[in-house]
Order: structure tokens, then C-alpha cells, then sequence
């Protein structure tokens, strides 16, 4: 694991957002199709700003999450609103979306459905990810129903319920994030950073961050 720190937030967020770009642009000279993983939550809206804007050819690039709660997109909880409003705009509305999410069933349900498209542009090119305070990451929780199966299974996605998340999720799973040729983390604040350090000594299994560390460049930035 690598750690970056900056001088603030909004310096870290436009220069995250230029080293994604450069990675892509890397990725597409080789490849036919780049495809770029990221977080929902409360933190990456400002990088988004700035990626959105980025020169490259976003109609060769496939956007995806790392994770989703399965809420409509009218919910502010939606992870899909999130990269719709902020992402998926200016020159990057011309990258593909391939949703974590569909109407009409519960995560189980559609898991099929939603995991076809994924699996077919896998590996990742680019994969940034959040973390939570919890020290979850994607929607992989501690003491979450499929914990274990996140963790060690060779599956795309799992649903996932856990008491830390106020609804049911669905994830990348640690294989698909560990597969991606480039893995970034981004967080903010000593919170966070106090619950990385914390996270670097303990099992995935109490800090699920843990099981994608290796060979990850973490982004950080006091508040
Ligand atoms: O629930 C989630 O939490 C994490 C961290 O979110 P943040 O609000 O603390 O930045 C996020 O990475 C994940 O994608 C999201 O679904």
C-alpha cells in the first residue's frame, strides 16, 4: 500500500482525478475499452467534478460501481444518482454506465441480470474505491450476511446485508477489486485515516478494507 497525502481536499480531488484520467488514457492506447469502478457515498463528488471534464475518449470507456444500495434512483442514497449527476456529465456523458442496479426485484433477484454486463468487461482498468469509518469498503461490511463469500468466493457480486448499512447492498466482490489493474483508495479526514492504520493490523474479516490493501495507492487529505 502506498500512501498520498495532500495539502487539502480540493488539491487532492483534482489531482486524483488527473492520475485517473492518465491511467485511462494509458489503458485505452492499449485496449479497444477502459473500464473504471467507482465508489458512491458522500466523498468522491468533487473528483467526479473534475474527471467528468477530463479530455479522453470517454464513448471507449465503461463506467460501473463498486458497490450500490439497492434504493431507487430517486433516493438520495442511490450510488447511481450520484454518478448520473456528477459523473456521467459533460464529456464523460459519453462513457457507457453499466448499472449495479434495476427496478423490480430485490438484490438477489436481479443479481443475474446486473452481473452479465459487468462480467463481460472485466478486469477493471481503473478501480477507486471509499472506505468507511467501519472499515468497509465497497459494500463488503463487517459482520455482513456474506461477509465470507465477499471476501474469499471467485463470484462477480454478492448481495449484502449487514447491520452497518441501512439497506440491502450489492458489491464487488474482493476478487474482481484485487483483479483491477489499477486500485486507488479515497479518504478523508483522521478518522478515516485513523481507521486505515487500525485497519492494516487487523483480518478482513474485522476490517474488510484489509483484503485489498496490497499493492492499492491510498489517497488522503485532512478536512
Ligand atoms: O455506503 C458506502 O460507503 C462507502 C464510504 O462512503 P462515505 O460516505 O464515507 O464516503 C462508499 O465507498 C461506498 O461506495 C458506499 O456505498
Amino acid at each position: 500500500m502506498e500512501l498520498i497525502e495532500y495539502a487539502d481536499v480540493d488539491m487532492l480531488m483534482i489531482q486524483l482525478a488527473n492520475k485517473i484520467a492518465g491511467q485511462l488514457r494509458e489503458s485505452l492506447q492499449s485496449e479497444d475499452f477502459a473500464t473504471l469502478a467507482v465508489p458512491g457515498g458522500t466523498t468522491p463528488g468533487p473528483m467526479f467534478d473534475s474527471l467528468c471534464a477530463a479530455e479522453l475518449d470517454w464513448s471507449r470507456v465503461k463506467v460501473m460501481l463498486t458497490d450500490e444500495r439497492w434504493v431507487p434512483e430517486t433516493s438520495d442514497r442511490s450510488n447511481t444518482r450520484l454518478i448520473k449527476e456528477r459523473l456521467l456529465t459533460d464529456r464523460a456523458a459519453a462513457a457507457t454506465h453499466l448499472p449495479l442496479f434495476a427496478e423490480g426485484g430485490t438484490a438477489e433477484e436481479k443479481l443475474p441480470e446486473v452481473a452479465g454486463p459487468i462480467e463481460a468487461n472485466l478486469p477493471l482498468s481503473v478501480c477507486l474505491l471509499g472506505m468507511g469509518a467501519d472499515m468497509h469498503t465497497a459494500s463488503i461490511f463487517p459482520g455482513a450476511d456474506r461477509l465470507n463469500d465477499a471476501l474469499t468466493g471467485t463470484d462477480t457480486l454478492y448481495p449484502m446485508r449487514a447491520p452497518g448499512a441501512p439497506e440491502p447492498r450489492i458489491t464487488l466482490s474482493a476478487h474482481v477489486l484485487n483483479n483491477a489493474m489499477r486500485r486507488h483508495i479515497l479518504i478523508i479526514g483522521q478518522e478515516k485515516r485513523e481507521a486505515l492504520e487500525k485497519a492494516r493490523h487487523l483480518s478482513p474479516q474485522e476490517a474488510p478494507v484489509a483484503s485489498i490493501l496490497q499493492g492499492t495507492t491510498v489517497h488522503w487529505a485532512d478536512k
